[in-house]
C-alpha cells in the first residue's frame, strides 16, 4: 500500500468557486478529501494553491505506432499528454498497418498498455487502408475493445460503405466517428478556399467538402439511430447542421479542436506550413460560429487532433507539407488562457469540454469528478504563472505548431495515473 497526499489544491465547486483542499490517494483510489487532513502518507506534495481537476480526457490524437514512429511513438505522445495533464485518451487508426482486423488491433492495444503512461483507448478503422468501401468485421472489432470507429485521415466517400458501418456499429452501440471530406470537392487544396488562399495564390478547400458529407451522414445517422461523432468540425454550415440535426433527435455529437477555436485563415502569416492541418483554418465566420456552437452545447467538446509531424515535413511550402498540428501539451493552457481568464468562458465549462462530455459520449470509465473512492487520475495546473511557448520544452516529438512563442497560463504541474505520478515540472 503506498499513499500521496496533496495539500493545499485548488478544487472546482459550482459557478467556478475554487475551495482549498488537501487530497489524500492510497493506491489507485481517492481516500479522503478535506481541509487540512492531518495524515500520514509516504509521500506529500503541495500544490501551492494549483487547481486541482479530474485528468483531461482527449478523443483524437494520432500516436503514429506502428509505421510512423519517427514523427510520434506510444511512449513519447502519451508522455506528452502527460505533459499536457491528460490521462486518457483515444488514439487513431491511421497507422501502418490499419487496425482493421482483430489481430492488428490487439497488436496496437498491446503497444498501448506497455509502453503507454496514461490510459490509451484505441480506434479500429471503418474500412481497410482507411479507403476500402468493404466495412470491417465492426462487431468482432468491438468485442476486441475499440473504443469506436473511425477512417480519420480520410473522408467515407460513398454512402453505402456509410450506411453499412452506421448498421454495423449500432448494433453494438459504439460510435462512427467522422472525418468529413469529399474528395470531389478537395481539388488538390492545401488551404481553405477564401480570400486568403486567393491572395497566397494556393489551391483551396471549399468548406462545402466538409458540410455537404455532414448533411449525407445525418440524415442516415437519424434513419440508423447510430452514436455519430464528428471529428474537427471547422465550419459554420457543419454548426448549423448539428443544430437542427439535434433538434430532430439525431443522436450526433462533435468535437472542435483549439486551433479552430482560436485561429482563422487571417492568421497565416504567408506560404508558412505550421497552419497546414485538415481541416484547413476557416473564415473568421466559421471560427465565430465554432465558438459560439461550443458555448450553446451544440458543439459538445474540444479535442486537440494532435498530429506530430517530422520537422522536414513541415519546413516546406504548403505546397508539399504534411497536414496536422500538434496540440495536447498546450491545449488546456491555451483555451485557459483565451477563453477563461477573458471571461469568454467558464472554467467548468472548460472542464466539461474536456473531460465530462468526451467520457460521457465515448463511455469511458475515466473519472470525471474528484470523489472519495474515485480512481486517481488527476492533474494539477499553474494559473497565475505567465509561460511562453518553446519548441524545446515539447515532449512529443513533434513541433510544428504555431503557438511556439505564445504566452500561456495553466501549465502543467503534476498529472497522476492510477495513483502514480506520470508527469512533474
Ligand atoms: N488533422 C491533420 O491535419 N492530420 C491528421 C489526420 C486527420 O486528423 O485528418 C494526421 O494524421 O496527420
Ligand atoms: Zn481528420
Ligand atoms: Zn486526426
Amino acid at each position: 500500500m503506498t499513499t500521496l497526499l496533496i495539500k493545499n489544491a485548488q478544487l472546482v465547486v459550482h459557478h467556478d468557486k475554487l475551495i482549498q483542499q488537501d487530497v489524500l490517494i492510497q493506491d489507485t483510489q481517492i481516500k479522503a478529501i478535506g481541509d487540512e487532513l492531518k495524515l500520514e502518507a509516504d509521500r506529500v506534495l503541495d500544490a501551492k494553491g494549483a487547481l486541482l481537476t479530474p485528468g483531461l480526457i482527449d478523443v483524437h490524437v494520432h500516436f503514429r505506432e506502428p509505421g510512423f514512429e519517427y514523427k510520434e511513438t506510444i511512449a513519447t505522445g502519451s508522455r506528452a499528454a502527460a505533459r499536457g495533464g491528460f490521462t486518457t485518451v483515444a488514439a487513431m487508426p491511421n497507422l501502418d498497418p490499419v487496425p482493421a482486423t482483430v489481430d492488428t488491433l490487439q497488436a496496437v492495444q498491446s503497444r498501448n498498455a506497455q509502453d503507454g503512461v496514461i490510459h490509451i483507448e484505441q480506434y479500429a478503422a471503418i474500412s481497410d487502408g482507411l479507403t476500402s468501401p468493404e466495412v470491417d468485421d465492426i462487431k468482432a472489432l468491438a468485442a476486441a475493445g475499440a473504443v469506436a470507429f473511425t477512417n480519420d485521415g480520410k473522408g467515407v466517400q460513398t454512402a453505402a460503405t456509410m450506411l453499412q458501418a452506421m448498421k454495423l456499429a449500432v448494433a453494438v452501440d459504439k460510435p462512427i466517428v467522422t472525418h468529413l471530406e469529399d474528395e470531389s470537392l478537395m481539388a488538390g487544396g492545401v488551404m481553405n478556399l477564401g480570400q486568403r488562399s486567393v491572395e497566397l495564390g494556393l489551391p483551396g478547400i471549399d468548406s462545402l467538402a466538409e458540410s455537404t458529407q455532414l448533411a449525407r451522414d445525418l440524415v442516415m445517422a437519424q434513419a440508423t439511430g447510430v452514436r455519430y461523432h464528428v471529428a474537427h468540425l471547422s465550419t459554420k454550415e457543419s454548426v448549423a447542421l448539428v443544430r437542427i440535426a439535434k433538434q430532430l433527435g439525431v443522436r450526433v455529437s462533435a468535437e472542435v479542436s483549439p486551433h479552430h477555436l482560436l485561429l482563422d485563415e487571417t492568421d497565416i502569416d504567408g506560404d508558412n506550413a505550421l497552419f497546414k492541418m485538415n481541416p484547413p483554418l476557416r473564415a473568421p465566420q466559421d471560427r465565430a460560429a465554432v465558438i459560439a456552437g461550443l458555448l450553446d452545447g451544440t458543439i459538445d467538446m474540444v479535442a486537440t487532433d494532435h498530429a506530430p509531424h517530422a520537422t522536414a515535413e513541415k519546413e516546406r511550402s504548403f505546397l508539399g507539407a504534411a497536414f496536422g498540428i500538434t496540440g495536447i501539451e498546450t491545449s488546456f493552457q491555451l483555451l485557459y488562457t483565451h477563453l477563461v481568464r477573458p471571461g469568454i468562458a467558464t472554467l467548468e465549462q472548460l472542464l466539461t469540454w474536456m473531460i465530462v462530455k468526451p467520457a460521457e459520449v465515448f463511455q469511458l470509465k475515466a473519472p470525471t469528478v474528484i470523489e472519495v473512492g474515485g480512481q486517481a487520475d488527476l492533474a494539477l495546473f499553474d494559473l497565475e504563472t505567465a509561460h511562453t511557448i518553446t519548441a524545446e520544452e515539447f515532449v512529443s516529438k513533434g513541433v510544428n505548431t504555431p503557438f511556439i512563442g505564445a504566452t500561456i497560463y495553466g501549465q502543467t504541474v503534476t498529472t497522476i495515473v492510477d495513483g502514480q505520478v506520470v508527469y512533474e515540472a
